[in-house]
C-alpha cells in the first residue's frame, strides 16, 4: 500500500460536480482508498494562459496500484468527466495531477515524480 497525494482542478462549467463527481470516481476503484480531502481553494489562473479562475483541491490516497496504473485510471477518470486536451495548461473540465506516490521518484516517459510543476505548492 502506497501514500499518495493527488491534486485535482477545474475551471470549466460546474466545477464543484466536476471536482466531487472525480473524488467519487477514484474512491470506488477497490484499489484507492481516499484517506482525506482538502478544502476547496478558489484560485486565478496561474501560467500563460488567458482563462477562467479554478477550483483547487488535494487529496491523500492509500493505493494498491503501480504508478502507471494510477495514472491509466486517472485518465479514465478525466475522460469519463469530459476532459479534452487542446491546449496546453489551458481550461479543463478536470484536470489530475499525481504530486507524490509514496518516496519514489519515478521518470518515465509519461510520468515524473515528484510532479514537475508541483502547482499545489502555490495552490493548495
Ligand atoms: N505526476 C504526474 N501526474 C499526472 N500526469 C503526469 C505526471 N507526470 C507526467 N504526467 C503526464 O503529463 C500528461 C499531462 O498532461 P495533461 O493532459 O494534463 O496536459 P497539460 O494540460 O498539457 O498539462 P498539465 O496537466 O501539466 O497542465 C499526462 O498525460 C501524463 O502522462
Ligand atoms: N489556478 C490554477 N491555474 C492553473 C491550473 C490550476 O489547476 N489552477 N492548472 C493549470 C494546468 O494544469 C494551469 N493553471
Amino acid at each position: 500500500m502506497q501514500t499518495t497525494y493527488l491534486s485535482m482542478g477545474s475551471n470549466i462549467g460546474d466545477r464543484q460536480y466536476y471536482l466531487h463527481e472525480a473524488i467519487r470516481l477514484l474512491g470506488k476503484h477497490p484499489k484507492i482508498m481516499i484517506e482525506k480531502v482538502s478544502n476547496f481553494y478558489e484560485s486565478s489562473p496561474v501560467g500563460g494562459v488567458k482563462q477562467d479562475d479554478s477550483t483547487n483541491l488535494a487529496l491523500k490516497v492509500a493505493t494498491l496500484l503501480e504508478p502507471l496504473e494510477l495514472l491509466d485510471f486517472i485518465h479514465e477518470v478525466e475522460l469519463s468527466l469530459n476532459r479534452e486536451r487542446k491546449i496546453h495548461w489551458g481550461p479543463r473540465t478536470i484536470d489530475i495531477d499525481i504530486i507524490f506516490y509514496g518516496n519514489s521518484e519515478i521518470q518515465e516517459e509519461n510520468l515524473i515524480g515528484p510532479h514537475k510543476e508541483l502547482l499545489i505548492v502555490y495552490l493548495v
